[in-house]
């Protein structure tokens, strides 16, 4: 017979859903921003969504680094019991999709890749992820930090589809792109591995994935502020 959870076993194993109601003002703001509701209610500014798709492609070629990174993690750290190579690999293969739809979006909305100097916030993230990228970050706190930085799109765009919405017919690619239900399905499989490294990992460990996590959030919410022209 299975022996009882006890309290603190049951806590760490939905941590993150702890953790979001904990940081649930920042965790909003970065998954319900102006930018994003300014899609879903369709009064975007064009060139704040073709100032977002260039920094964005920017960013992703960093992100694509820092995936290889946490795959080099999870090969060295986990048990691998919950098949984590598999789904990170999976999230390596739609990155490659992502890059070849930026460079296609990039050329039907007039964007020219060549010429996108990063800004500040961009630079600033692209640091952020560099330096999880060093082999002293625990794989717990990388991919806490992955799972956080692909739910948000996923939140973000999934929240632009939802019915009575007004996203312009030209952007409804876009919001499908990270808003479809496999790419839904894909970050509940990367949070149920946050999940179980979690409830396996250290206090220390715990609290720097905890970091990790509002690091996440306050990067993606200057993101979407520089998309807007406001960084
Ligand atoms: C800034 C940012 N955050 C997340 C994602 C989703 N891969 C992205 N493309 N860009």
């Amino acid at each position: 017979m299975q022996a009882k959870k006890t309290r603190e076993e049951v806590e760490k194993n939905s941590m993150i859903d702890t953790w979001l109601k904990k940081h649930c003002l920042i965790y909003v703001g970065a998954t319900r921003h102006p930018f994003i509701l300014s899609i879903r209610d369709g009064t975007v500014n064009l060139s704040s969504f073709k100032t977002w798709l260039g920094q964005d492609y920017i960013f992703v070629r960093a992100f694509v680094s820092f995936v290889a990174s946490v795959l080099i993690k999870a090969w060295k750290e986990s048990d691998d019991s919950g098949g984590d190579m598999e789904v990170l690999l999976g999230g390596m293969a739609a990155l490659n999709d992502e890059i070849q739809w930026f460079k296609n979006e990039a050329s039907k909305w007039g964007v020219q890749l060549s010429d996108i100097v990063p800004q500040k916030a961009n630079k600033d993230y692209c640091r952020f992820l560099e330096s999880l990228m060093s082999s002293e970050v625990k794989y717990t706190v990388a991919i806490t930090a992955f799972w956080a930085i692909e739910a948000v799109y996923q939140q973000s765009f999934a929240h632009c589809l939802e019915d009575g919405t007004n996203t312009p017919s030209d952007l409804q690619a876009t919001c499908l792109r990270w808003g479809n239900d496999g790419f839904g399905q894909y970050c509940h499989s990367l949070k149920q591995i946050v999940n179980r490294q979690l409830a396996k990992a250290s206090d220390d460990e715990i609290k720097e994935a905890e970091v990790a996590l509002l690091d996440v959030l306050e990067h993606e919410v200057e993101f979407w502020n520089m998309s807007c022209g406001g960084a």
